[in-house]
């Protein structure tokens, strides 16, 4: 099952426990992804924490889950299966440079939850114009840029406007669904939505600015959540006009 492309993105919520998957959920969030903060950009929470959090969002939103940062090629295919037994839709899961180079790499780790992995490239590593289609073609159904680095630093800060367009619309060119995230702002998502006409990305991913404070190992703030959703809908409402 791929997620289709909507003309906007649609938002990506990270949270940490099933209370945080309550409030994601219910504000409406459409995508509702389990990290653990502490853990680094792309911390794996425990299996069944997952399934708590997949219980908690009762098929409001879709779900996914955060595999982790592997090393190695086994490792990689590992920690992805583990992630996929827990049910939830889509894995993430940070692809290394040097692993995005080997292709049986690639293509068993998509085996390890076939139609349901979502890569995740850091915008301070080496990005190649062939990344999507290596991932496609390995059996990757979506791509995310994301930020290794939780200094303060967003996104925007670290790739700029053309780069970030030529990724989602390699994504585009490829089948896969494409995400940006990294210390976004709300502020940010009309700067990142595009313009409604699809060559946007597919999801824009927060934690960090929707907790309390702007600090992603904070509880996620229902306010916060709240109005990025109601941004997102507003900016959809104005280019259906
Ligand atoms: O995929 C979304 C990430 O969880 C974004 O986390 P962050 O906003 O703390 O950088």
């Amino acid at each position: 099952m791929t997620p289709s492309v909507p003309a906007l993105p649609r938002l990506l919520v990270s949270v940490r426990d099933a209370a945080e998957a309550e409030i994601a959920a219910a504000s409406g969030a459409d995508l509702v992804d389990a990290k653990d903060p502490v853990r680094g950009a792309l911390g794996a929470l425990e299996p069944g924490i997952v399934r708590a959090i997949v219980a908690a969002v009762r098929g409001r939103a879709a779900t996914s889950a955060v595999a982790g940062e592997p090393d190695d090629a086994e490792t990689l295919a590992r920690c992805v299966a583990a992630m996929a037994a827990t049910g939830v839709d889509y894995v993430k899961v940070a692809v290394s440079p040097t692993l995005r180079a080997e292709p049986k790499t690639l293509a068993a780790a998509a085996r390890a939850a076939p139609e349901r992995l979502i890569a995740v490239l850091f915008a301070e590593d080496a990005l190649r114009p062939e990344d999507p289609a290596r991932l496609a073609a390995a059996g990757f159904i979506g791509a995310m840029i994301d930020t290794a680095g939780k200094d303060g630093r967003r996104l925007p800060d670290l790739l700029d406007a053309g780069r970030r367009d030529a990724f989602t619309a390699a994504c585009r060119a490829c089948g896969l669904v494409s995400g940006l995230a990294g210390s976004l702002g709300i502020e940010d998502i009309p700067v990142l939505a595009g313009r409604g006409s699809g060559e946007g990305p597919g999801y824009l991913g927060f934690r960090g600015g929707l907790c309390r404070g702007g600090r992603r190992t904070e509880r996620l703030d229902p306010a916060r959540v709240a109005a990025a959703v109601a941004d997102l809908r507003a900016l959809a409402r104005r280019t259906a006009a």
